[in-house]
């Protein structure tokens, strides 16, 4: 398990991570998500013990990580997959951490073969390795000393539709058999498919958290996009439930979820010629929790 307890870090005047609280639970796969910038990789690394917290602090396990003897057996890290020596092979690296962690030479052929790098790339030097084959690396050199915690930031990043479908199945067998999972991302759609629990964070601060159900739960209190053959009547029908309603392009858009609004329509025998969702469910949420922090928003009375 990872405790983190109101960790704040500060560089001079800047926040990175502000009063940051989060569990995440063995057996789950923990998401971490947030924009460029919100704070992910310095959570992480406080975690790790490579940048110290300004206040509060982090545990694995009841330990802070740098209380841990020999931590590569109880936790595996990947925080950026190119800091190995580019000089090294990638056997080279899984041998090295493999001798440093006091396991077998075999662990490393293991550790390859899971992560699928042949015996040829092995051989190649990190320098000349892709960023997928690096992320396979990273993740065959956190798994080493098979631990029972992955702390990961970004592991998808590089990785082909079929390393990123690889890896989730990695990751949620590992969960599965008791592991403790926490990545980041800041891509939703990435971190929605293998998360079961999902903490957003923006500018530093947590703005969500909970199980991915609870989220879309709360995301799906839904407006929802009609068009009729008869929008004046629907509207009215509407508005006589108590729901709210206003036009929007060729149809109404309704304070309720679309089998509500159906439900009226068919009460009131009014053909519908659509009817949607007019959320995007987490992705919005996600959009909406983190406007404030998003670099892509454009200002006020600016022209897109
Ligand atoms: N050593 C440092 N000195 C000053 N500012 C820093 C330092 N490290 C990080 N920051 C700042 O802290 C903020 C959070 O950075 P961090 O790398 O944790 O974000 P992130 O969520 O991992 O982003 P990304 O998705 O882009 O990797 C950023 O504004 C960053 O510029």
């Amino acid at each position: 398990m990872i405790e983190v307890e109101g960790l704040t870090r500060k560089y001079g005047a800047f926040t990175a991570v502000d009063d940051v609280s989060f569990v995440a639970e063995p057996g789950r796969v923990t998401g971490f998500l947030g924009p460029n910038g919100a704070g992910k990789t310095t959570t992480m690394r406080v975690m790790v013990g490579l940048t110290p917290a300004t206040h509060g602090r982090v545990t694995i396990g009841g330990h802070l990580y740098s209380d841990i003897p020999n931590p590569g057996l109880h936790v595996g890290v990947l925080l950026d997959a190119s800091a190995q020596h580019a000089g090294r092979t990638g056997r080279e690296i899984l041998t090295l951490g493999a001798t440093t962690m006091g396991l077998p030479k075999s662990r490393v052929d293991e550790m390859l073969a899971l992560v699928s790098l042949s015996d040829t790339e092995a051989k190649r030097r990190l320098r000349n390795y892709s960023l997928g084959m690096k992320q396979r690396l990273g993740i065959a050199h956190a798994l080493l000393g098979d631990p029972s915690v992955l702390i990961l930031d970004e592991p998808a990043n590089g990785l082909d539709p079929a390393g990123i479908r690889w890896m989730r199945g990695l990751l949620k067998g590992y969960a599965e058999r008791g592991g403790t999972v926490l990545l980041s991302s800041h891509l939703l759609h990435e971190v929605e498919i293998i998360a079961d629990e999902m903490i957003l964070i923006g500018r530093g601060k947590i703005v969500a958290q909970g199980s991915k159900e609870s989220l879309l739960a709360d995301a799906d209190h839904s407006s929802t996009l009609v068009t009729s053959l008869d929008n004046d009547l629907l509207g009215k029908a509407l508005q006589h439930k108590g729901y709210g309603v206003a036009a929007a392009g060729t149809g109404l858009r309704v304070e309720a979820a679309p089998v509500d609004v159906g439900r009226v329509a068919a009460d009131n025998t009014i053909v519908l010629t659509d009817l949607r969702s007019a959320d995007g469910g987490l992705e919005d949420l996600f959009l909406a929790l983190t406007s404030e922090t998003q670099r892509d928003v454009l200002p006020e009375g600016a022209q897109a």
